[in-house]
């Protein structure tokens, strides 16, 4: 037999693999609402032109292309952690936080699973939300971490179960890991509103719990940097020391540019200079150090307060965008007549709308309908346009009356 004859066959991709059953369909009015990645109102992706001018002033400088440092790009990472913890926040004006650039959210999430594996005192189980994004439980079970869940959607009102995610916070076992959405939680598209971020603060802390934020969408979500990141910085104000996971996919479009950050709150400068030194001993055999190009790009944007107030207004649009999309598709969806409710569709919030539809409804639209979305009922509403809104409502409601 061969040497890899043993390999099993594995399934494709839960979110990727929609995008290749969508490029397979020769239907010419397919939709494809899979992957959560923005496109203009035309259904094309979309490069913003603050990334554009930054990166064409990142080329008029002529730079070389030397390796950076393990943690990256420096003038990216300080950026990126002020966009995330804030001007004000006291462990960066006290040199607490502890920041490495990382191959986008993923990498970030991949190192902090690694590090909590490594370093983490209590034990070594991370709770995520029901539902999560469908790659946290292997990123995590992949760094060696046990994945254990808390509860999170109430499938009967299509929103937050508060009770029962504060019930589960409270009964994890004494310091546990805990993995918390930062906004546009996904696939729901459901946040807690900042009374209950204060009320679910109160329970990681009575608990001793030990906080993880990703914060995948910051700005995507209200349009708003500083709103999107209320609950990491409420967290920290209280005085939790948690880890983060950002990522400039999204806010930036910088997708294939794979642009993110891992960071640590730590309890002093001296804490700090440790756990930094276990983060690149720990980055170094992984990739050894990131690519430039995109942080460069991310660095400029965010350093030049110019391109960064352009930027903002870029993010507030495709937000806008986004929000008036899930208004037209429950407008749509009533005027045809249909009895459910779609309130949820536009009291969620982000890249996401969790329709309410079964595997075998999301099976039916994309078989009989050719709109691709993933099996969970998630729909990516950046990849609804004025002009497909419409055939989009008559598809659901087809199948949902
Ligand atoms: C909550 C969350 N965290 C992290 C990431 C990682 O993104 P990055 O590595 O590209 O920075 C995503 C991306 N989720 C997407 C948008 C894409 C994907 O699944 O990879 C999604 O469709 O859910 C995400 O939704």
């Amino acid at each position: 037999a061969s040497v890899w004859s043993q390999v099993p066959q594995g399934p494709p991709d839960a979110i990727l693999g929609i995008t290749e059953a969508f490029k397979k369909d020769s239907n010419s009015s397919k939709i494809n609402l899979g992957v959560g990645a923005y496109r203009d109102d035309k259904g094309k992706p979309y490069v913003l032109p603050s990334v554009k001018q930054a990166e064409q002033k990142v080329m008029q400088q002529n730079l070389d292309k030397e390796y950076a440092g393990i943690t990256g790009v420096p003038d990216f990472t300080k950026a990126a952690a002020l966009l995330g913890y804030g001007a004000n926040s006291a462990p960066l004006k006290e040199g607490r936080v502890v920041i490495t650039q990382s191959i986008s959210g993923t990498g970030a999430l991949r190192i902090g699973g690694a590090f909590l594996q490594r370093f983490y005192p209590g034990a070594k189980a991370i709770y995520i939300p029901t539902p999560s994004w469908a790659n946290h439980k292997a990123v995590f079970l992949d760094s060696g971490l046990e994945v254990k869940q808390y509860r999170y959607y109430n499938k009967q009102t299509i929103g937050l179960d508060f009770d029962g995610m504060v019930e589960d916070i409270k009964n994890m076992p004494k310091g546990s890991m805990i993995l918390l959405h930062a906004c546009a939680h996904n696939p729901t598209g459901v946040d807690p509103t900042e009374t209950q971020w204060k009320a679910i603060s109160d329970a990681v802390k009575e608990g001793g719990h030990y906080p993880f934020f990703d914060m995948a969408y910051q700005g995507f979500a209200s349009g708003d940097t500083d709103k999107d990141a209320f609950a990491l910085r409420y967290f920290v104000e209280q005085g939790h020391l948690p880890c983060l996971a950002q990522s400039f996919a999204k806010n930036m479009g910088l997708y294939g540019e794979r642009v993110g950050a891992f960071s640590i709150v730590t309890a002093s400068a001296e804490e700090k200079a440790k756990v930094d030194s276990q983060v690149k001993i720990l980055v170094r055999p992984l990739y050894s150090n990131p690519p430039v190009h995109g942080a460069r790009i991310a660095s400029t944007i965010l350093n030049d307060p110019a391109l960064n107030k352009q930027w903002l207004g870029e993010v507030k649009d495709m937000a806008e965008r986004i929000i008036s999309m899930r208004a037209l598709l429950k407008e749509n969806l009533e005027k045809l007549g249909s009895k459910r409710p779609w309130g949820h569709i536009t009291d969620q919030i982000g890249m996401f709308a969790y329709t309410g539809l079964t595997a075998e409804q999301m099976t039916q639209l994309a078989e009989e309908h050719s709109v691709y979305a993933t099996k969970d009922g998630r729909i990516s509403v950046a990849g609804i346009t004025s002009a497909n809104v419409g055939r989009l409502a008559e598809a659901i409601f087809k199948i949902t009356g």
